[in-house]
């Protein structure tokens, strides 16, 4: 019987397996079902999925993150805040600031502690990615899609994609409490025209500094947060107009809130919490 030591770590209820790479050693090949497993929440020990806090090459620490269904994804904003906490309180880094490689580049994370412990981090997430080749999606080539009808199972809507190195599409709803979560998402995460999948949000607008926001996630189903998400959501919210770059928003998830900047220089800031709630022994 193999096991390993496991921390258990949310942002704002988006909660992953967090395991360190400094000290414990897993299989390549057993990684995307042992996500799987992890995740189970009957036999397993329940979780969004498993998030490895790697050495790196070019960054004190390095990220890489797979959904509860095994599959891996380029890129975890609430889980960025939580290796930040992680690095941080167990001596990877020494600053407050600080690099974490992820599949898709690397990214800037500061935390904030007190009492030696972090409670919020803001990850400037860089650039956001638009063009119809960076989402992916299958269609004529465009520099970015906002807007853009899109047909589902005969029903007509409107979709604006953005990349923050995993595929966001987003849909506006009048009421996101309606938001068709279980029944559009899960169709629209697996369509064709996202030959990588794509993870699928419903905005409601409160007004040009506030949004309503709810996720399917790709490889996790519905999750009560999620960071890429949020910043996605913000980027298509000042392409729609409906909100306006170097402006702060507040994007208030199933979870809680995320305060998002699309700044002036064209990266995405992203400030949040991260919270720890367990540590322990997983046996397999
Ligand atoms: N499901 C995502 C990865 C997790 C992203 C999310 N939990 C976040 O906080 O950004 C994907 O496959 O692209």
């Amino acid at each position: 019987m193999r096991s390993f030591q496991f921390t258990k770590m949310h942002g704002l209820g988006n909660n992953y397996i967090y395991v360190n790479m400094f000290e414990e050693s897993l299989e390549e090949n057993e990684l995307s079902q042992l996500s799987v497993q992890v995740s189970d929440i009957h036999t397993g020990i329940g979780s969004d999925g498993m998030i490895l806090i790697c050495p790196s090459d070019i960054a004190p620490v390095k990220m890489r993150i797979f959904n509860n269904d095994g599959s891996e994804g380029k890129n975890c904003g609430n889980g960025l805040r939580c290796v930040a906490k992680y690095a941080y309180e167990h001596g990877l880094v020494q600053e407050t600031t600080f690099q974490i490689e992820t599949l898709s580049g690397c990214v800037e994370a500061e935390v904030e502690v007190e009492n030696g412990k972090v409670f919020n981090v803001t990850v400037d997430m860089g650039q956001p990615r638009l063009s119809s080749k960076d989402i992916p999606i299958i269609m004529e080539e465009k520099e970015m899609i906002v807007a853009e009808p899109f047909e589902v199972e005969g029903e007509k809507y409107s979709i604006t994609t953005v990349s923050m190195g995993n595929p966001h599409v987003i849909f506006y709803v009048d009421d996101i409490s309606k938001a068709p979560l279980t029944t559009l998402g899960p169709v629209v995460e697996k369509d064709p025209r996202f030959p990588e999948g794509v993870n699928v949000e419903f905005i409601e607008i409160v007004s040009n500094t506030e949004l309503h926001f709810r996720v399917w996630e790709r490889g996790s189903g519905i999750t009560q947060a999620c960071g890429t998400g949020a910043c996605a959501a913000v980027v298509a919210s000042v392409l729609n107009g409906k909100t306006h770059k170097n402006e702060e928003t507040v994007v208030h998830l199933a979870g809680g809130d995320l305060f998002i900047t699309w700044t002036e220089d064209g990266t995405v800031k992203m400030r949040g919490p991260a919270a720890t709630i367990c540590t322990g022994t997983f046996f397999y």
